[in-house]
């Protein structure tokens, strides 16, 4: 369980993210929407210890991050938004470097890295340098980094942008598979569909502010005519009438 106290994340007179206290499951899986800018990365990023948050409070499973970052660490995969990382490292140099980090067994490592370099199609790149990849490519190999040391908690920024279909199918598998063994699952997305189909419970920011969180089925409960997608940009959209807006819509009216 991850607990979000009264979080919140300046830059100068900026506020990326505005007094943000959640509590996100075990057990689950949990997606974080928002526009671009409103303050996802920045919540994970303060979850994984890349940024500082301002003020507020973090806790995973109970434990004070700011009092046990390395336990904490320990216990996150972390995907972050982009995959461009480490690129002058080859993928399987890229996976030594996490596997000591967080000191995996040999033998399990190998065996989990078997598994997840098979079941993302990269056997014929573990000796490439990462700048040589594709954009999908890296994505995978930062994938497979954060999964190696088996973490529990998942915490994965926009981890499907880039994954060729299958590659995203099989996350998703994975993703759910993690949640029913108990385990915490959380991503952003900015594809309303894939969030409508994978998460148990959301958060919804804008400008920095949670305006949304809740189950995902008690939102769609709210207007059973409607998917996410239209719900989400009713709650997180621009007002109807803005101007933009009247004018597409005045454009679409001439076509
Ligand atoms: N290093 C930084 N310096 C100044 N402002 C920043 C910095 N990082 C993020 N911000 C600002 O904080 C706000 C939130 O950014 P954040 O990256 O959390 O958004 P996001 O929801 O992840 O967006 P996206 O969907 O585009 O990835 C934005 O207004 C952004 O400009």
């Amino acid at each position: 369980m991850i607990r979000f106290q009264h979080l919140s994340k300046h830059y100068g007179d900026k506020v990326a993210l505005a007094d943000l206290s959640l509590t996100i499951p075990s057990g689950e899986i949990f997606g974080f929407l928002g526009h671009n800018g409103a303050g996802k990365s920045t919540t994970l990023k303060s979850l994984v210890s890349v940024i500082a948050p301002t003020s507020g409070t973090i806790s995973v499973d109970d434990l004070d991050l700011a009092g046990n970052r390395l336990a904490v660490k320990r216990k996150i995969g972390y995907v972050p938004d982009s995959p461009d990382l480490f690129l002058e490292l080859t993928a399987g140099d890229y996976w030594d470097l996490l596997a000591s980090a967080y000191e995996v067994d040999p033998t399990a490592r190998a065996q989990r890295q078997d598994e997840l370099v098979r079941l993302f199609n990269m056997q014929d790149s573990i000796s490439t340098p990462m700048a040589d990849f594709s954009h999908g490519m890296r994505q995978k190999a930062i994938i497979i980094g954060a999964l190696l040391p088996d973490p529990d908690v998942w915490i994965l920024d926009e981890p499907m942008t880039g994954l060729d279909p299958q590659a995203a199918y099989d996350l998703k598998l994975l993703m759910r598979r993690h949640a029913d063994e108990g385990k915490t699952v959380v991503f952003s997305t900015h594809v309303l569909a894939t969030a409508q189909e994978l998460c148990d419970e959301l958060a919804i920011l804008k400008s920095g502010k949670l305006i949304y969180n809740g189950r995902v089925d008690q939102l769609l409960a709210t207007m059973p005519d409607e998917n996410l997608e239209s719900i989400y940009l009713k709650l997180a959209g621009r007002p109807e009438n803005d101007e933009v807006w009247r004018e597409l819509e005045g454009a679409d009216q001439h076509e």
